[in-house]
């Protein structure tokens, strides 16, 4: 008789690779995330929407440690990850953009990479003392510098490149540690219509057999790239769907547009 064993990797793709449990945040006596419910599949887009002041920056904030939760928890890849700091999460497999960019201005893009590499490697000041660390970051900075398409940008200062391309270059940065789980905060935030194609178009093809949670505003972005989009409301997930199902739930609707239709013009 033959029995069917789940193997790892068959039971390890049913893990969310992110899920929020009854997930809440005060600041003071305001609660601002109510008991938030959320499972993120392995390997799917998600978008993050919700009108402004709905929470999504603080659950961003929740989610990659920058701050401790009231109560509740969140599972990475099933492991708790409630109560750890920012860089022990981004050891555990996820990395985060901010919203406003935190690369080096004055450093050149390969380097920016560089730093970003050997930083999720773990070497923060005193790597020049490990050469073959060094190599490895070089190969893999290379690898980054190809994907975000800045090869021929490579030398220049940071601070010197267009916003699209340094919002380009910040997602690099994101990537540069090679986490199974990002988050993207507006990616295409401040872009003209063109250059918001083109990041839809890089952050397609970096996140590929990645996890991505994202939070955007423009709509037409968020139903071109989310495989699902995930809708809050006053601190509460009430929808996490296909985006042709969002764009016809008439709670989604009601709560989040007042009435008025989700379309891709709405930002
Ligand atoms: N550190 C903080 N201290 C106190 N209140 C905060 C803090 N951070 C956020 N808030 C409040 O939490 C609420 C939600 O803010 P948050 O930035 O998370 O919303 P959001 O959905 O990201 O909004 P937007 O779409 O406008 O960026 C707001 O009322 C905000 O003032």
């Amino acid at each position: 008789m033959s029995v069917l064993v789940p193997t790892l990797s068959s039971a390890a793709s049913t893990v969310p690779a992110i899920e929020l449990i009854d997930v809440r945040k005060s600041f003071g006596k305001t609660e601002i995330i109510r008991g938030a419910n959320l499972q993120i599949a392995q390997g799917q887009r998600y978008a993050l929407i919700g009108p402004n002041g709905a929470g999504k920056s603080t659950l961003f904030n929740l989610i990659s440690g920058r701050f401790p939760l009231s109560s509740g928890d969140i599972l990475l890849n099933g492991t708790s990850i409630a109560g750890r700091k920012s860089h022990q999460i981004n050891r555990l497999g996820l990395s985060r953009s901010f919203q406003i960019t935190n690369i080096f201005h004055r450093l050149s893009v390969f380097e920016n990479l560089r730093c970003a590499v050997l930083w999720s490697l773990g070497y923060r000041y005193s790597f020049w003392h490990r050469l073959s660390a060094l190599k490895d970051a070089n190969e893999r900075s290379e690898k980054v510098l190809e994907e975000i398409g800045l090869q021929a940008r490579r030398n220049i200062e940071a601070g010197l490149l267009t916003y699209a391309e340094q919002r380009a270059l910040e997602i690099g940065i994101t990537i540069a540690g090679g986490t199974s789980v990002i988050l993207l905060d507006e990616p295409t935030a401040g872009m003209s219509r063109s250059e918001a194609e083109a990041a839809v178009e890089l952050i397609r093809k970096v996140t590929v057999g990645k996890t991505l949670l994202m939070v955007e505003h423009d709509m037409s972005v968020v139903f071109d790239l989310a495989d699902r989009v995930a809708v809050l409301v006053y601190g509460e997930i009430i929808a996490c769907d296909t985006p042709a199902e969002i764009r016809n739930n008439q709670q989604v609707q009601q709560a989040y547009l007042g009435g008025s239709t989700l379309s891709e013009e709405v930002v």
